[in-house]
Protein backbone atom coordinates (compact mmCIF):
# COMPACT_ATOMS: atom_id res chain seq x y z
CA UNK A 1 0.00 0.00 0.00
CA UNK A 2 1.46 3.29 -0.94
CA UNK A 3 1.58 6.26 1.46
CA UNK A 4 -0.96 8.21 -0.21
CA UNK A 5 -3.50 5.44 -0.23
CA UNK A 6 -5.55 6.81 2.34
CA UNK A 7 -6.28 10.33 0.92
CA UNK A 8 -8.65 11.51 -1.16
CA UNK A 9 -9.60 15.40 -1.99
CA UNK A 10 -13.10 17.50 -2.07
CA UNK A 11 -13.28 19.84 -4.48
CA UNK A 12 -16.44 22.09 -3.33
CA UNK A 13 -18.26 24.27 -6.53
CA UNK A 14 -21.80 24.20 -5.18
CA UNK A 15 -22.52 27.68 -4.55
CA UNK A 16 -23.78 30.01 -7.11
CA UNK A 17 -21.13 32.45 -7.71
CA UNK A 18 -23.43 35.41 -7.43
CA UNK A 19 -20.45 38.23 -6.82
CA UNK A 20 -19.59 36.75 -10.09
CA UNK A 21 -22.21 37.29 -12.12
CA UNK A 22 -24.26 35.27 -14.85
CA UNK A 23 -21.78 32.23 -15.14
CA UNK A 24 -20.03 29.46 -13.14
CA UNK A 25 -17.09 30.42 -11.63
CA UNK A 26 -16.26 27.12 -11.36
CA UNK A 27 -15.77 25.95 -15.09
CA UNK A 28 -15.42 29.91 -16.17
CA UNK A 29 -12.21 29.59 -18.38
CA UNK A 30 -9.46 30.97 -16.11
CA UNK A 31 -5.69 31.44 -18.34
CA UNK A 32 -6.78 29.08 -20.58
CA UNK A 33 -7.75 26.17 -17.84
CA UNK A 34 -11.52 26.57 -16.21
CA UNK A 35 -10.57 26.98 -12.26
CA UNK A 36 -12.15 23.78 -10.92
CA UNK A 37 -9.68 22.35 -13.54
CA UNK A 38 -6.70 24.33 -11.93
CA UNK A 39 -7.53 23.35 -8.68
CA UNK A 40 -8.15 19.39 -8.98
CA UNK A 41 -4.69 19.37 -11.36
CA UNK A 42 -2.83 20.72 -8.24
CA UNK A 43 -4.96 18.08 -6.02
CA UNK A 44 -4.17 15.10 -8.33
CA UNK A 45 -0.50 14.89 -7.79
CA UNK A 46 -0.89 14.12 -3.97
CA UNK A 47 -4.44 12.52 -3.55
CA UNK A 48 -5.60 8.98 -4.91
CA UNK A 49 -8.92 10.48 -5.18
CA UNK A 50 -10.74 13.42 -6.05
CA UNK A 51 -14.29 14.10 -5.40
CA UNK A 52 -16.18 16.91 -7.17
CA UNK A 53 -19.40 18.39 -4.73
CA UNK A 54 -21.65 20.36 -6.62
CA UNK A 55 -25.64 20.56 -7.44
CA UNK A 56 -27.06 18.33 -10.24
CA UNK A 57 -27.08 20.80 -13.20
CA UNK A 58 -23.41 21.69 -12.84
CA UNK A 59 -22.24 18.22 -13.92
CA UNK A 60 -22.51 18.19 -17.08
CA UNK A 61 -20.46 21.47 -17.62
CA UNK A 62 -17.97 20.52 -14.99
CA UNK A 63 -17.20 16.80 -16.43
CA UNK A 64 -16.70 19.08 -19.71
CA UNK A 65 -14.25 21.14 -17.39
CA UNK A 66 -12.40 17.80 -16.40
CA UNK A 67 -12.68 16.31 -19.83
CA UNK A 68 -8.89 14.74 -20.59
CA UNK A 69 -7.70 15.34 -17.39
CA UNK A 70 -7.49 13.73 -13.56
CA UNK A 71 -10.22 11.06 -12.66
CA UNK A 72 -12.79 12.77 -10.51
CA UNK A 73 -16.32 11.13 -8.93
CA UNK A 74 -19.11 13.95 -7.94
CA UNK A 75 -20.89 13.94 -4.85
CA UNK A 76 -24.13 15.59 -5.73
CA UNK A 77 -25.91 17.93 -2.86
CA UNK A 78 -28.84 15.79 -2.08
CA UNK A 79 -30.17 19.20 -0.56
CA UNK A 80 -28.82 22.15 -2.84
CA UNK A 81 -27.60 25.67 -1.66
CA UNK A 82 -27.21 24.37 2.00
CA UNK A 83 -23.42 26.26 2.36
CA UNK A 84 -20.32 24.97 2.08
CA UNK A 85 -20.29 23.40 5.25
CA UNK A 86 -23.30 21.31 4.03
CA UNK A 87 -21.06 20.55 0.84
CA UNK A 88 -17.79 19.61 2.51
CA UNK A 89 -20.31 16.83 4.13
CA UNK A 90 -21.65 15.79 0.96
CA UNK A 91 -18.11 15.56 -0.35
CA UNK A 92 -16.97 13.28 2.82
CA UNK A 93 -19.38 11.18 2.38
CA UNK A 94 -18.61 9.96 -1.32
CA UNK A 95 -14.66 10.08 -0.27
CA UNK A 96 -13.22 7.09 0.51
CA UNK A 97 -9.69 7.93 2.05
CA UNK A 98 -9.36 8.13 5.73
CA UNK A 99 -8.60 11.29 5.51
CA UNK A 100 -9.81 14.02 2.81
CA UNK A 101 -8.31 18.05 1.98
CA UNK A 102 -11.19 19.92 1.09
CA UNK A 103 -10.22 22.87 -1.05
CA UNK A 104 -13.30 25.76 -2.74
CA UNK A 105 -12.97 25.69 -6.62
CA UNK A 106 -12.28 29.28 -6.30
CA UNK A 107 -8.14 28.82 -4.72
CA UNK A 108 -6.72 28.86 -8.07
CA UNK A 109 -3.42 29.22 -6.70
CA UNK A 110 -3.55 26.42 -4.21
CA UNK A 111 -0.10 24.79 -3.18
CA UNK A 112 -0.21 21.16 -3.06
CA UNK A 113 2.99 21.17 -1.01
CA UNK A 114 1.07 22.70 1.96
CA UNK A 115 -2.07 20.58 1.35
CA UNK A 116 0.05 17.46 1.80
CA UNK A 117 1.70 18.97 5.00
CA UNK A 118 -1.61 19.05 6.18
CA UNK A 119 -2.22 15.47 5.84
CA UNK A 120 0.81 14.73 7.70
CA UNK A 121 -0.55 17.35 10.70
CA UNK A 122 -3.98 15.77 10.65
CA UNK A 123 -2.46 12.36 11.00
CA UNK A 124 -3.62 10.85 14.63
CA UNK A 125 -6.22 13.89 14.98
CA UNK A 126 -9.30 14.65 13.25
CA UNK A 127 -8.45 17.57 10.99
CA UNK A 128 -5.32 19.88 10.34
CA UNK A 129 -6.85 23.89 9.80
CA UNK A 130 -4.50 26.73 8.62
CA UNK A 131 -4.76 30.09 10.58
CA UNK A 132 -2.68 32.95 9.22
CA UNK A 133 -3.94 35.76 10.97
CA UNK A 134 -4.88 34.34 14.41
CA UNK A 135 -8.09 34.65 13.54
CA UNK A 136 -9.54 33.41 9.99
CA UNK A 137 -9.60 29.10 9.98
CA UNK A 138 -8.98 28.72 6.52
CA UNK A 139 -11.80 25.84 6.68
CA UNK A 140 -11.62 25.16 3.18
CA UNK A 141 -8.13 24.32 2.47
CA UNK A 142 -7.77 22.19 5.10
CA UNK A 143 -7.70 18.35 5.95
CA UNK A 144 -10.24 16.27 7.84
CA UNK A 145 -10.17 12.73 8.84
CA UNK A 146 -13.66 11.92 6.87
CA UNK A 147 -15.81 10.02 9.49
CA UNK A 148 -15.69 12.49 12.50
CA UNK A 149 -16.00 15.65 10.20
CA UNK A 150 -19.10 14.17 8.81
CA UNK A 151 -20.30 13.67 11.92
CA UNK A 152 -19.51 17.30 12.94
CA UNK A 153 -21.09 18.68 9.95
CA UNK A 154 -24.51 16.71 10.90
CA UNK A 155 -24.61 17.33 14.41
CA UNK A 156 -23.87 20.97 13.65
CA UNK A 157 -26.45 21.00 10.80
CA UNK A 158 -29.07 19.69 13.41
CA UNK A 159 -27.91 22.44 15.47
CA UNK A 160 -29.61 24.68 12.87
CA UNK A 161 -26.06 26.33 12.67
CA UNK A 162 -24.74 26.26 9.16
CA UNK A 163 -21.28 28.50 9.80
CA UNK A 164 -18.16 26.56 8.16
CA UNK A 165 -15.86 26.98 11.81
CA UNK A 166 -18.72 25.43 13.28
CA UNK A 167 -17.81 21.42 13.07
CA UNK A 168 -13.98 22.45 14.14
CA UNK A 169 -15.67 22.98 18.03
CA UNK A 170 -16.30 19.33 17.85
CA UNK A 171 -13.15 17.90 16.14
CA UNK A 172 -9.79 17.25 17.40
CA UNK A 173 -7.75 19.74 14.97
CA UNK A 174 -4.12 20.99 14.61
CA UNK A 175 -3.60 24.37 13.85
CA UNK A 176 -1.41 25.80 11.00
CA UNK A 177 -0.12 28.71 11.96
CA UNK A 178 1.10 30.89 9.37
CA UNK A 179 4.77 30.44 10.08
CA UNK A 180 4.31 27.05 9.41
CA UNK A 181 1.90 28.03 6.21
CA UNK A 182 5.23 29.87 4.91
CA UNK A 183 7.66 26.88 5.04
CA UNK A 184 5.70 25.47 2.68
CA UNK A 185 3.74 27.96 0.19
CA UNK A 186 3.26 31.37 0.17
CA UNK A 187 -0.04 33.05 0.84
CA UNK A 188 -1.64 33.43 -2.25
CA UNK A 189 -2.45 30.10 -1.33
CA UNK A 190 -5.24 31.06 0.49
CA UNK A 191 -6.34 33.59 -2.08
CA UNK A 192 -9.90 33.13 -3.06
CA UNK A 193 -11.78 34.84 -6.62
CA UNK A 194 -15.17 35.88 -6.58
CA UNK A 195 -15.42 38.82 -8.40
CA UNK A 196 -14.99 39.41 -12.46
CA UNK A 197 -11.84 41.69 -11.17
CA UNK A 198 -10.29 38.96 -8.83
CA UNK A 199 -11.20 36.63 -11.53
CA UNK A 200 -9.18 38.63 -14.37
CA UNK A 201 -6.09 39.75 -11.77
CA UNK A 202 -5.85 35.77 -11.07
CA UNK A 203 -5.72 35.20 -14.55
CA UNK A 204 -2.84 37.82 -15.62
CA UNK A 205 -0.62 36.30 -12.30
CA UNK A 206 -1.77 32.91 -13.85
CA UNK A 207 -0.50 33.63 -17.29
CA UNK A 208 3.09 35.52 -16.72
CA UNK A 209 3.47 32.16 -14.20
CA UNK A 210 3.29 29.82 -17.06
N1 LIG B 1 -22.24 22.48 -1.86
C1 LIG B 1 -22.28 23.81 -1.67
N2 LIG B 1 -21.15 24.54 -1.86
C2 LIG B 1 -21.22 25.88 -1.70
C3 LIG B 1 -22.42 26.54 -1.33
N3 LIG B 1 -22.16 27.88 -1.24
C4 LIG B 1 -20.86 28.04 -1.54
N4 LIG B 1 -20.29 26.83 -1.84
C5 LIG B 1 -18.90 26.59 -2.22
O1 LIG B 1 -18.07 27.09 -1.18
C6 LIG B 1 -16.92 27.74 -1.70
C7 LIG B 1 -16.81 29.17 -1.19
O2 LIG B 1 -18.03 29.85 -1.46
P1 LIG B 1 -18.15 31.28 -2.11
O3 LIG B 1 -16.84 31.90 -2.38
O4 LIG B 1 -19.14 32.05 -1.32
O5 LIG B 1 -18.76 30.87 -3.54
P2 LIG B 1 -20.20 31.10 -4.07
O6 LIG B 1 -21.21 30.95 -2.98
O7 LIG B 1 -20.37 30.26 -5.29
O8 LIG B 1 -20.14 32.62 -4.55
P3 LIG B 1 -21.01 33.88 -4.03
O9 LIG B 1 -22.40 33.60 -4.52
O10 LIG B 1 -20.41 35.05 -4.74
O11 LIG B 1 -20.90 33.90 -2.54
C8 LIG B 1 -17.04 27.66 -3.21
O12 LIG B 1 -16.23 26.58 -3.61
C9 LIG B 1 -18.50 27.37 -3.46
O13 LIG B 1 -18.71 26.59 -4.63
C10 LIG B 1 -23.60 25.74 -1.13
O14 LIG B 1 -24.68 26.23 -0.81
N5 LIG B 1 -23.46 24.38 -1.31
MG1 LIG C 1 -21.14 32.24 -1.23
Amino acid sequence: MSLESDRSAVVLAGGHSTRFGDADKAVADLAGTPMLRRVVDRLDSIVDEVVVNCREDQVPAIEDALAGGPAATFAVDPVPDRGPMAGIMTGLRAATGEYAAVVACDMPFVDPALIAHCFERAAGREAAVPRVDDQWFQTTQAVYRTDPMIAACERALKRGDRRIVEPLSDLDYAVVDEDEVREYASLETFENVNTREEFAAAAERLATDS
